[in-house]
């Protein structure tokens, strides 16, 4: 899929713009403080209806300004499908070819956008939660099945660790209602857990040879996906929602001295195995950056195997992050596949060399120059 034009109105640190884009490399150039990450949240945002950097939305309005709008019009293979945000006091409108959608959950999966930021290079070395966070974000993408199962567990997780405190306090009594919300979280959270096993499976394929590659073939690259179910390919949502119950009920009294819920995929984890040994502990900082360069890229293959189009790739700030050996065969696998919107203070040599024919833009306190490429 391709953006071929966005609109910002009122927007962070823009007034009013509206841009053309390439539908193969747009560089977004400029000094610090300009607005480039501004811009690139802006994609992101029309793709997922929310921020990567706050989950605040009243930050993406304009200091002077009581409302924004971000709008684009995005180019798939069945047509053109204009997009709209609109932020204010009173909330956030979604609307697809005009139409204002009554759940946000039926907006998110239009644009799908991958996003690769310098904090994306420690996927591998970062907390658990940072894993869970990048499986709920890019899985529910490419499912809204997955967003809404996703969303479901996370508001009962809640009900069910407020009900817990509360039976640990002595300020309720009943077991009845515990064991409805650990009914309901264990049906969806195997929904989830089922669901995570078969996109990381999936995931694993594309990462592996991209892996390889990027090692010169030195190196080979395993994905496990760590549960406490311990659930394999063959295993089913009904086994796993058995098998997730069995252990709200055997464990009641624990989780109620706790306070808070020990089962579930809220504690699942993901372990990268390089030539079989585990990356996240043994593994040197560039075979930690190379595991997650491979897997940011092997998205952009499993979400057009999933959705049937190449996502867009939001890179803020990386390049500078990579050596030369990283940047040649990041731009290269994305050369002539997917729409590419890059930040950068200043584009390497080797990057002006690898990138074919982009538009390059200049980004001077909210406004943009395009700037003729030589
Ligand atoms: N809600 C807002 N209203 C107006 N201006 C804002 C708002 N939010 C952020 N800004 C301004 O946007 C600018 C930051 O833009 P951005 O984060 O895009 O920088 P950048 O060009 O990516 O810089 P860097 O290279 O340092 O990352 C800052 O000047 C900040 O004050």
């Amino acid at each position: 899929m391709i953006l071929t034009e966005l609109h910002l109105h009122h927007f962070r640190n823009y007034q009013d713009l509206t841009v053309h884009f390439n539908p193969g490399v747009n560089v977004l150039i400029g000094h610090n403080a300009q607005g480039k990450t501004n811009m690139l949240e802006a994609i992101y945002v029309l793709s997922l209806t929310k921020s990567h950097r706050t989950s605040n939305d009243h930050e993406l309005i304009n200091w002077q300004e009581k409302s924004a709008l971000i709008s684009g019009t995005v180019e798939k293979s069945i047509g053109k499908i204009p997009l709209e945000l609109q932020f204010s006091s009173k909330g956030k409108k979604a609307k697809v070819n005009h139409l204002e959608q009554a759940r946000l959950s039926q907006y998110v999966g239009q644009l799908n956008a991958i996003l690769f930021a310098p904090e994306d290079l420690s996927l591998v070395k970062g907390s658990p939660a940072l894993r869970r966070h990048f499986m709920d974000r890019e899985f529910s993408q490419m499912s809204s099945k997955y967003l809404y199962n996703a969303g479901q567990y996370r508001t009962l997780l809640r009900q069910k660790n407020k009900y817990l405190k509360q039976l640990k306090y002595r300020q309720q009594t009943d077991r009845v209602l515990l064991g409805v919300l650990s009914d309901q979280l264990a049906a969806f959270g195997a929904e989830v857990i089922i669901a995570r096993q078969h996109f990381l499976k999936h995931l694993e394929g594309w990462a592996a040879d991209l892996h390889q590659e990027i090692s010169l073939n030195k190196e080979s690259l395993r994905l496990e996906y760590v549960n406490q179910l311990k659930v394999s390919d063959d295993t089913t949502v009904e086994e796993a929602y058995q098998a997730l119950f069995k252990l709200y009920q055997d464990n009641e009294q624990r989780e109620i001295e706790q306070g808070t819920t020990i089962y579930g995929p809220h504690r699942d984890d993901i372990r990268f195995l390089v030539n079989d040994k585990n990356v996240q502990a043994f593994g040197s900082q560039g075979q930690q950056r190379t595991t997650a360069l491979s897997v940011k890229l092997a998205e952009i293959d499993l979400m057009k195997e999933q959705t049937g189009e190449y996502p867009l790739l939001l890179l803020d700030d990386v390049l500078s992050e990579l050596d030369t050996i990283r940047q040649t065969h990041l731009l290269t696998a994305i050369q002539n596949k997917v729409q590419t919107f890059l930040t950068t203070t200043s584009l390497s040599d080797v990057a002006r060399q690898l990138i074919n024919e982009p538009t390059i833009f200049e980004i001077e306190h909210g406004t943009l120059n395009k700037e003729e490429v030589k």
